[in-house]
């Protein structure tokens, strides 16, 4: 159907063909066309695995397409109606964002989380510091949002200078109103399965698969890489009750990162590592995830090669799928802080109750 034009890493430009395909078994989305979707998940498996004797493997299906941008706008529409509901009790959230340096990713970031703000009414609270700050400037700041009771939730954009510590500032946050999840306190709690702000990334992994029909619990999950904003806490969110998913988590040192994603239901590349997953990782049928991203001259590469669309069940690209969640959840987060505080400040109703029972 279409030809996806692609440049090497010397900026040479590759085409690529996969022959056009049978329009018929192309399902893009949510708009299934009527023969695949009576055809079902197993009928269109027979008929791939019949092609597939005829013709190489990549060409037979294409995945369906998990659409970031779609969950995200449905997430901030339900958003919208609690920051209604908190404004009706006299509440407006805001979120805080801290941006040291003038790194054009961090302030392109910042400026959307920012737009995604006003889309759904919940305040913005911008500091900005110069990239020659000391840490104790940077603290003095983290400071005087932990005091603001504009501010519900803040965050400080990563990454920091190299002066700075990262850990010292993180710290530095009040864990009620850590918005990213990243304060060892939240960490714990997720750890200890207690009430706490769950990171951003991961939170939005979840709620994709959720509203995609991805099975989780009983599924066999392989995560590649182990960071702290996605891989680790994934790993953990994962494995809770709620979920019980089988994980298998890869990094630089696992010997055969492909034995482990060709079993794997579910495969997530979050290693910061361009077209890392190449087609013949992917169990056929499998869904496929790709966080990381890599910034070139020729644009934005995913960690999941894009010829794994013919071989996964259901994919994210690059852009348009994670991300997008990754923002969403951040308001969500920030509503979810809002509400608790708001909680917190009202006298409670069953205290009042128990008052009028006592008299
Ligand atoms: N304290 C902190 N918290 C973060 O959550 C955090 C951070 N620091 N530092 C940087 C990373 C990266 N990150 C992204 C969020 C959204 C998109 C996103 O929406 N991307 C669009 C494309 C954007 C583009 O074209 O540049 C998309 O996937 O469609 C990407 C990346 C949050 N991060």
């Amino acid at each position: 159907m279409h030809r996806s034009l692609e440049s090497d890493a010397a900026g040479r430009s590759i085409v690529q063909f996969p022959p056009a395909r049978d329009p018929a078994t192309v399902v893009a989305g949510r708009r299934r066309s009527a023969t695949a979707a009576s055809a079902g998940p197993a009928g269109r498996r027979e008929h791939a695995g019949d092609e597939r004797q005829t013709n190489p493997p990549m060409t037979t299906c294409a995945a369906t397409l998990i659409d970031g941008n779609l969950a995200a706008e449905e997430i901030k529409e339900e958003l919208r109606a609690r920051v209604e509901r908190l404004a009706a009790s006299g509440v407006r959230p805001g979120l805080g964002t801290i941006l040291v340096g003038d790194d054009p990713g961090s302030r392109s970031y910042v400026r959307g989380k920012h737009r995604d703000c006003a889309d759904v009414g919940i305040e913005s609270i911008r500091r900005e510091l110069p990239a020659d700050s000391t840490q104790k400037e940077v603290l003095r700041v983290v400071r005087e949002l932990n005091e603001d009771p504009a501010c519900s939730g803040f965050i400080v954009q990563l990454p920091l200078p190299p002066h700075m510590d990262m850990r010292v500032v993180l710290q530095a946050i009040d864990p009620d109103k850590d918005a990213d999840g990243l304060h060892p306190v939240n960490l714990g709690r997720l750890v200890l399965d207690q009430p706490g702000t769950v990171p951003c990334t991961p939170q939005g992994i979840l709620e994709l698969l959720r509203r995609n029909e991805v099975p989780i619990t009983g599924a066999q999950f392989c995560v590649i890489g182990c960071g702290t904003t996605v891989g680790r806490p994934l790993g953990l969110m994962l494995t809770r009750v709620t979920e019980h998913a089988t994980v298998t988590m890869c990094h630089e040192a696992t010997v055969d990162v492909a034995a482990h994603t060709r079993v794997a239901d579910v495969v997530i590349a979050a290693a910061g590592v361009a077209h890392l997953v190449k087609p013949y990782w992917v169990k056929p049928g499998a869904t496929v995830l790709s966080v990381g991203i890599t910034r070139t001259v020729e644009g934005i590469l995913g960690d999941v090669h894009p010829d794994v669309e013919g071989v996964a069940g259901k994919w994210t690209r690059a852009t348009g799928g994670v991300g997008p969640m990754t923002r969403a959840m951040l308001l969500r987060n920030v509503v979810d802080l809002a509400e608790r505080r708001a909680e917190q400040d009202r006298p409670s109703r069953s205290h009042a109750d128990a008052v009028e029972h006592a008299g």
